[in-house]
């Protein structure tokens, strides 16, 4: 009797499938006991409401204590301790203390059970199914371009002239400072391929990095900046953009938002701090609450739904090249097969 190749092709076909789905996650970091995990289980849920492909890594500092840890993985997220990475001993003061533990993000670099990988700031969330960002060409380091207009940035010489790379030219970059600094990205999302080689030279050169204002971004951006491909802001909505750059927000598209203001984190929002009584902060924040306690969304009531809808693929994806004079234009990238 020939065996049945129809079955045994069409599971081969899916666990082919399967295997090439499972080598692409996305992945977050969680450090400390403190109301980020709430920020994971948010994402986590987020990622389920659009029906993404590809399960959600948190990448855990072992400062997480056990409870979160249960409902990280009660939330379907797959949890993975990782050492602490410290910059080398340094008098920089970050524009925020707390930055020093975010050069534990680094550790994501040594998954390489996984090809490809977005990882997600802890106080971001997805409104839109992103998965075709993994047919991104290979190769390249994906990011949305960062705002150096907030007061974060006040002790960097970007600010103290006025000069942000989202409208070069307000105040053109003075050729006394030096060259124009290259395209600069946000931190909290990226596209990225896990290999040991790039994480043993992000190690090292770590440790021989003097540590500067925005800490493991800085550092990214340094070390990335010959790979690094703009991509539109809708992919990750520095929140300051809505009121610094209203020019460059498309709301009506917009499918990651990055609540990095000052004030804005959804499950500490009070609404008290500047800009957070703007009507599109108070919307976006009800968004996130629409999700973190939707019920429907948590793992326990989804397990066995259809995995995983999500996009498949052919939608064209504007993506920035650089050109002269950091004009930054989108070309479209490949349709998945
Ligand atoms: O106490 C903390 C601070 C930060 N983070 C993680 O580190 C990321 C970067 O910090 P944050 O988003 O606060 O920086 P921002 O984007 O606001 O500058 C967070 O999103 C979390 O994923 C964390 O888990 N615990
Ligand atoms: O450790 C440095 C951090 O730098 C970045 O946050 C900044 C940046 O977005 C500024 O432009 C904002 O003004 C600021 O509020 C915000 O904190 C990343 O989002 C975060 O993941 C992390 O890398
Ligand atoms: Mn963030």
């Amino acid at each position: 009797m020939a065996p049945n190749l129809t079955t045994s092709t069409k599971t081969t076909t899916s666990l082919v499938k399967q295997a090439s789905l499972s080598s692409r996650a996305y992945v977050t970091f969680l450090a400390g006991n403190g109301d980020y995990v709430k920020g994971v289980v948010g994402l986590a849920k987020g990622l389920r409401k659009v029906d993404s492909k590809y399960p959600l890594v948190v990448a855990i500092l072992p400062d997480v204590p056990e409870e979160h840890r249960k409902i990280l993985v009660s939330q379907g997220c797959i949890v993975k301790e990782i050492e602490p990475v410290y910059p080398p001993e340094n008098q920089t003061q970050f524009a925020m203390a707390y930055y020093v533990i975010n050069y534990s993000k680094l550790r994501i670099w040594e998954f390489v059970e996984y090809s490809k990988m977005i990882y997600l700031d802890g106080d971001i969330q997805v409104f839109e199914n992103i998965d075709h960002l993994f047919e991104l060409e290979d190769g390249y380091f994906y990011g949305v371009m960062d705002c150096f207009c907030e007061q974060t940035w006040s002790n960097s010489p970007q600010y103290k002239i006025g000069y942000c790379q989202q409208c070069p030219d307000r105040v053109q970059w003075p050729a006394e400072l030096g060259p124009k600094p290259p395209l600069y990205f946000n931190a909290g999302m990226f596209v990225f391929e896990p290999n040991l080689s790039t994480y043993h030279d992000l190690l090292t050169t770590v440790k021989v990095t003097t540590p500067t204002l925005f800490a493991e971004q800085d550092f990214l951006n340094m070390f990335f900046r010959d790979k690094y491909r703009p991509i539109p802001p809708i992919y990750n909505l520095v929140l300051a953009m809505l009121w610094r750059h209203p020019e460059n927000v498309e709301l009506d598209k917009l499918k990651v938002v990055h609540y990095c203001a000052a004030g804005s984190k959804p499950w500490r929002y009070t609404g008290k701090d500047a800009n957070m009584d703007r009507e599109d902060i108070k919307m976006l924040v009800k968004k996130w609450w629409d999700i973190y306690n939707d019920e429907s969304l948590d793992y326990k009531n989804t397990v066995g739904a259809a995995g995983g809808g999500g996009i498949e693929g052919g939608l064209q994806l504007p993506l920035a090249a650089l050109s002269e004079g950091g004009v930054v234009h989108y070309i479209s990238a490949p349709s998945a097969a």
